[in-house]
C-alpha cells in the first residue's frame, strides 16, 4: 500500500567529484521521490550514477573528495546538510542499505550474531536484552532455516545467497522506513537471484516500507516496481510509474534499454545493442541531452541545449529533452505498444 507524503524527497541533486583535482560532476538535478510503501526503481546501465544516488541519501561520500547539492529529504531531515552525529541516527533507523557485494560488506572476523548486534547497538530502538532474541528472530525472517547455527558462524562459511539475506537482516534490524538495494542479486547465480528479490518484496509488503531498488535489470524492475526513474549519464531522463514508463516509454533512452532487453518483447527476435558507451565524467555536459550522442541519426539533436525542467507529457510522468516528442529507431523498429497504436490509427 504506497501512502502519504514523500519518504525521501531529492530536489535538483548534484554531485561532483574532484578527480586529479578537477571537480566533475556525476549526479545533475536529480529529482525523485519515494512514497512508504512504495518500490522505487532506479535504472540505467553501468556508470549512469545509480549507486552516486543511494550513497548520497545515506552520506557516505568522502566530503574531501566530493561534494552534494540540492535536497535529500527524508522523513522530514535535510541529509545534503547533516553532520556525520545526525547522519549514524538516520542510517539504520530511517534508511537501511543491502549492496551489491554482500561478502565485503560483511567483516570476515565477526560471527553473523555479532555483527546484527552491532548494528543494533548503534541505535535503541532494540533494548539490549532483546538483542539475541530478535537476531534469532532477523535470521528467521530473513529465511535462514537454523538461525542459532548461523549466527555462531563467520561469513565464509555461508553461500553468496545466505550473506545477502544475512545483510538484508543486518539491514532491518532497526526497521528502517527506506531499503535502498543497490544491485542486490548481480554477485549471485540465477537461481538465487530470485529468492533474494521475493524476500526483498515479502519484507517490503509485510513491513510496507520504501524500497528504492537499483539495478540495470528490466526484467526485475517489471516484476518488482511501482514507479521507475530512468537515469543517464547522471541525470533523470524519464520518471512516472511502472505501467506508464514501461507502456509508453519516451525518452530514447528508455526505448532503447527496454529493446535492447529481448524478454520484455516476444516479438523482438534480433538483441538490440544500444550503439556506444556512456561517456567519461570530464566530457558530460549537462545542458544537452546527452543520450543522443550515442544515436548516430540525432547528432543534429544532440547539440540542442534542453531546458532543465522535464516535460510532463502525462501527469506524473516526467521526460528530459525534446527528442521523446520524434525519435524513431533507424530500422523503423516498433515497440509492441506503438505497433498497435499504428495500427489502430490506420
Ligand atoms: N568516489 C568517486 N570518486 C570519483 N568518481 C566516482 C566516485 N564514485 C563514482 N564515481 C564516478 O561517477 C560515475 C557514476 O558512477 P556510479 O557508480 O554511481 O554508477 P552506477 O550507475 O551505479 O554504475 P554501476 O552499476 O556500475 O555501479 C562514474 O563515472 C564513476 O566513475
Amino acid at each position: 500500500m504506497i501512502i502519504g507524503k514523500n519518504l525521501l524527497e531529492a530536489k535538483g541533486v548534484g554531485v561532483d567529484f574532484r578527480i586529479n583535482g578537477e571537480w566533475l560532476t556525476a549526479l545533475y538535478n536529480v529529482d525523485l521521490s519515494v512514497k512508504p510503501g512504495e518500490v522505487l526503481a532506479l535504472v540505467g546501465e553501468s556508470g549512469s550514477g545509480k549507486s552516486t544516488f543511494a550513497m548520497s541519501v545515506m552520506a557516505l561520500h568522502n566530503p574531501n573528495q566530493s561534494r552534494v547539492t540540492g535536497s535529500i529529504m527524508l522523513d522530514g531531515h535535510q541529509i545534503v546538510d547533516a553532520t556525520e552525529a545526525e547522519m549514524r541516527e538516520l542510517r539504520g533507523v530511517k534508511v537501511g542499505m543491502i549492496f551489491q557485494d554482500p561478502l565485503s560488506a560483511l567483516n570476515p572476523l565477526m560471527k553473523i550474531g555479532d555483527q546484527i548486534q552491532e548494528s543494533m547497538s548503534a541505535h535503541s530502538i532494540v533494548p539490549k536484552e532483546q538483542w539475541q532474541e530478535h537476531t534469532i528472530k532477523l535470521l528467521d525472517e530473513v529465511g535462514i532455516s537454523k538461525p542459532e547455527l548461523v549466527a555462531d558462524q563467520f561469513p565464509h562459511e555461508l553461500s553468496g545467497g545466505m550473506r545477502q539475506r544475512v545483510m538484508i537482516a543486518i539491514a532491518i534490524a532497526n526497521e528502517p522506513d527506506l531499503l535502498i538495494a543497490d544491485e542486490p542479486t548481480t554477485a549471485l547465480d540465477v537461481t538465487i537471484q530470485a529468492q533474494i528479490l521475493d524476500l526483498i518484496k515479502e519484507i517490503q509488503a509485510e513491513k510496507n516500507i520504501g524500497v528504492l531498488l537499483i539495478t540495470h535489470d528490466l526484467g526485475v524492475v517489471a516484476e518488482m516496481a511501482d514507479s521507475v526513474a530512468v537515469m543517464y549519464a547522471g541525470q533523470i531522463v524519464e520518471r512516472g510509474t511502472a505501467e506508464q514508463v514501461f507502456e509508453n516509454p519516451l525518452h530514447p533512452y528508455t526505448r532503447s534499454l527496454l529493446r535492447a532487453n529481448p524478454s520484455l518483447d516476444t516479438l523482438n527476435d534480433q538483441l538490440y545493442v544500444i550503439p556506444g558507451v556512456v561517456p567519461a565524467l570530464s566530457e558530460m555536459d549537462h545542458s544537452r541531452d546527452l543520450f543522443l550522442e550515442r544515436v548516430p541519426w540525432m547528432q543534429e539533436a544532440a547539440k540542442e541545449k534542453v531546458s532543465d525542467v522535464p516535460a510532463e507529457p502525462e501527469e506524473g510522468h516526467f521526460v528530459r529533452g525534446n527528442a521523446w516528442k520524434d525519435f524513431k529507431f533507424q530500422d523503423g523498429y516498433l515497440e509492441p505498444g506503438r505497433r498497435q497504436k499504428e495500427a489502430q490509427s490506420k
